[in-house]
Order: structure tokens, then C-alpha cells, then sequence
């Protein structure tokens, strides 16, 4: 097992690319379900999630492979006869977004037997809600031994209000619809840019969808999809990470292809602590401020605060000058970072779903352990900035969504390793 060494202290400066999103790929190589033929995919990030969701569309039967060692963000999905509409727990259990695939294969193949996914470390996350839209469509759906069975003959058009904002649930469902007869009215979506991607993605297939990206999207059903060819958009939650080690560091980073339309409210947080934030040459840059303010900030849907940048956002406040509340309201577990930031001199007060971080002038290396993938690149962020030594334990979250993070901080001037735990 693997862990990365941080020795805090250099500044980063220099010219970086965004990878493509991993919240993007891994539907849109789901959605290759819904046509047969070979679709084509660049720009596809090379992370443990992308090579799981491979795998899951392998079992079931499909081609599923990046095209060579040379051409690694390319990946080819061919779809022929004699698929398996079936994810079984030991993939799902690896990674819950394996659920993406149910909406296609019950709205293609008639039936679906999708292990379910269960909780992780940032919080229960149910999928009542994709269920709630599939037998909307007139999927009968039955649990059983952990599993979900979902059949239909023909999915149906219907109006589904989601009772919550799920970005998955938006997905699973609006990939449903794509096949059904009539037409499909989706209400109280994720409007998130990677929901909009997907429904480009599947009308560029034949799809009738429009509204994708905003909270309403209308769906006429057609009878058939063909493959594709799509370069995946840019990972702006990587892009945030890294425009953080920028302000960690005190540095100054241009994060190339990073889409400033995506990620409006990370770019004003980190103005509001004083970073000077532009956007140039396709990119965003962050310079580090002289000092760095406090800033109060809640997570919500896009285009709100991203809970998956709320831990990298924490760790930067961990050290302005003075008192920030971080509020968590997406999941209801997503501190568990804060006890690791602690090992590291953070002064960080849980109070429910709020966190008070009190800044402090300097935070010190330390062994720490990484719970999840955002909490990974917090501590590896804190490193930058810590006296000494840091040892991030458990980068296996780490390598399920993000590309070679520590090779893309050592390019900027980091002293980052990999190393054998
Ligand atoms: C692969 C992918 O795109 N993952 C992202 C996606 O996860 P994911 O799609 O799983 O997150 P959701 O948007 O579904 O979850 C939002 C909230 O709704 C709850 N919920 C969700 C579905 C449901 O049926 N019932 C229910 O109660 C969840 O437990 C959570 O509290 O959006 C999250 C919120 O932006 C991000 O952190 C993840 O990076
Ligand atoms: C929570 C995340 O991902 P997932 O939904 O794949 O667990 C994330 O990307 O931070």
C-alpha cells in the first residue's frame, strides 16, 4: 500500500492542467449501456474509479479498455449481444457511482440486477430517490439479498419531483428516460455542470433532453441511441484543489483548462480570503495573498459551495488570520478530516454539521490517515504548508479521483513522494 510524503515549506508556482472530471466519465461510460457500437471517450482521467467503472462494464459483457499505454485518456465502450445487466457487490461496494449503470440497463435491456451500494465514510447516501424516478418510468423494483432488481417492459414518460437534490439520482434517472415512451419531466434536479454534460452527451447519441443543467429537465423518449465520440470536461473539483495548494503554499499557479464558469463559488471563497484569483489562457490562477483571511462558507448543490471542496477549503482556513464557520450540509459526516487536522496543531471545534476553525500561525508535520478521497488531498494540502514531515496514510481514496495529484504538486515545486507505507 502506498503512501505520499509531503515536506512542507516551498511555494508553488508554475502552469498545471486539469484532468478530465471523474463526476463526468464515470456516467457518460455508463451511459454506453444505452446504444450498441463502439463509443469513443477522451480526455478520460486515469483514476482507480474510471478503471472500476471499466471493469463493471467488462462483467456485464461490453469492451471496455483505454486504448494504450500511449493514449491512456482515451477509452473505448463497444456494446454488442449478450450482455449481463448485472453489477455485483464486490465492484459496487469498491465504488457506489457503479449504481449509474441501473437507468441504462433497465431502460435498454428490460432488467437490471444492481448490487446496492450502502454507505461510505462521508455519510449514509441513500438511492431512494433514483428508485423513486425508475418505478415513476414503471420499473417494478424489488430489494433482495442486497440487491436491486429493476424490470419494465418499456419505461414510460412521467413527471418525477425528486424530494432532494441528487446528482446521481438526476443521472440514473434522466438515462432511463432516454428510451421511454413519451415524455419525461424531471423536477428539483442537481444542476450541476457535470448533469449538463451528460445530457449533452446523450443528445449528441439521438437523445431528446433539454433543460440539463438547469432544475427542470424534459426528456421525449426516442426508440434507439447510437455511440459516440466525446472528450471529457474538465475535473473542476481537482481544478479548486489545486488553486488551493496555491494559497496553502503561498504561491502562484495557472490551473490550465480549469473552467471558470464551473467553479464560481470556490473562486469567490478564495478571493474573500484574499487570493487573487484571474482567469487567463484558458485557465484559472491563483496567486497567495501576503495573509490569508477568515471566510464563512456552507456547502450546497451547484452552483453553490461544493461539498467536494469543503475539506481543501478547511485546511486553507486552518491557517488565516482568524475565525471561519464551515457549514456541511450535503452529507452528514464529511468532518472526519478534522481529527487528523488536529495531529497536525489545526483548531478545529465540531458543533453538528459546523465546524469552527480557529487559525493558527503554523501547522506541523505528522503520520495521518486519509478516510476518504477529499480528506486525502486536505492532508496532503496541510502538508504543503506544515513544519516538517507529513505522511498521508491510505492514498488509495486518494487514487479514486484524482490523476497523479503529488506528480502535479512536485511539477509546481513541491516536495512530495510516493512511497511504499
Ligand atoms: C459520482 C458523483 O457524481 N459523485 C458526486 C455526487 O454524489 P451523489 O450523487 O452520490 O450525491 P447526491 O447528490 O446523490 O447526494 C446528496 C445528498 O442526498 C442524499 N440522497 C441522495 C440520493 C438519494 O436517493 N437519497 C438521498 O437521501 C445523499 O445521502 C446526500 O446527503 O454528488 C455529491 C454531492 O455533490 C458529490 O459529493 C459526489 O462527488
Ligand atoms: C464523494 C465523492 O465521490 P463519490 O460520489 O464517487 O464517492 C467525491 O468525489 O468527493
Amino acid at each position: 500500500m502506498d503512501k505520499i510524503v509531503v515536506k512542507g515549506g516551498p511555494a508553488l508556482h508554475g502552469e498545471v492542467k486539469a484532468s478530465g472530471a471523474k463526476n463526468a466519465a464515470l456516467p457518460i461510460l455508463a451511459s454506453s449501456l444505452l446504444a450498441d457500437g463502439k463509443s469513443t471517450y477522451r480526455n478520460v482521467p486515469d483514476l482507480v474509479d474510471v478503471s472500476t467503472m471499466l471493469k463493471v462494464l467488462r462483467t456485464m459483457g461490453c469492451g471496455a479498455e483505454r486504448l494504450s499505454e500511449t493514449a491512456k485518456d482515451v477509452c473505448e465502450v463497444t456494446v454488442g449481444a449478450g450482455i449481463t445487466p448485472e453489477a455485483p457487490y464486490e465492484l459496487v461496494k469498491t465504488m457506489r457511482a457503479s449504481v449509474l449503470v441501473l437507468g441504462p440497463l433497465v431502460a435498454r435491456y428490460g432488467r437490471a440486477r444492481v448490487s446496492l451500494p450502502g454507505g461510505c465514510a462521508i455519510g449514509a447516501r441513500p438511492i431512494d430517490q433514483h428508485l423513486k424516478g425508475l418505478k415513476a418510468l414503471g420499473a417494478d423494483i424489488t430489494l433482495t439479498e442486497g440487491y436491486v432488481e429493476a424490470r419494465a417492459e418499456r419505461l414510460r414518460g412521467a413527471t418525477v419531483n425528486f424530494d432532494l437534490i441528487t446528482v446521481t439520482g438526476t443521472e440514473n434517472v434522466m438515462m432511463a428516460a432516454v428510451l421511454a415512451k413519451g415524455r419525461t419531466v424531471l423536477e428539483n434536479c442537481a444542476r450541476e455542470p457535470e448533469v449538463e454534460e451528460l445530457a449533452r452527451v446523450l443528445n449528441k447519441m439521438g437523445a431528446r433532453i433539454e433543460g440539463g443543467g438547469t432544475s427542470v429537465i424534459t426528456i421525449d423518449g426516442v426508440d434507439a441511441l447510437h455511440p459516440v465520440e466525446h472528450a471529457i470536461l474538465p475535473d473542476r473539483i481537482e481544478a479548486g484543489t489545486l488553486l488551493v495548494a496555491a494559497a496553502i503554499s503561498g504561491g502562484d499557479v495557472l490551473v490550465k483548462h480549469a473552467v471558470p464558469e464551473h467553479m464560481e463559488a470556490v473562486v469567490l471563497k478564495l478571493r474573500e480570503a484574499g487570493c487573487t484569483v484571474t482567469t487567463e489562457n484558458g485557465g484559472v490562477r491563483c496567486k497567495a495573498p501576503q495573509t490569508l483571511r477568515p471566510v464563512d462558507v456552507t456547502t450546497t448543490e451547484h452552483p453553490g459551495f461544493p461539498t467536494d471542496m469543503q475539506a481543501q477549503l478547511m485546511v486553507l482556513l486552518s491557517v488565516a488570520q482568524g475565525t471561519s464557520v464551515i457549514s456541511e450540509h450535503i452529507f452528514e459526516n464529511r468532518f472526519m478530516h478534522v481529527a487528523e487536522l488536529h495531529r497536525m496543531g489545526a483548531d478545529i471545534t465540531i458543533q453538528g454539521p459546523t465546524a469552527v476553525v480557529k487559525g493558527v500561525p503554523k501547522l506541523s508535520g505528522a503520520p495521518v490517515m486519509a478516510t476518504d478521497l477529499r480528506a486525502s488531498a486536505s492532508l496532503i494540502l496541510a502538508g504543503l504548508r506544515a513544519e516538517g514531515r507529513t505522511d498521508v496514510q491510505r492514498v488509495y481514496h486518494l487514487d479514486r479521483g484524482y490523476e497523479r495529484l503529488e506528480l502535479k504538486l512536485r511539477s509546481l515545486g513541491a516536495d512530495i513522494q510516493r512511497m511504499k507505507a
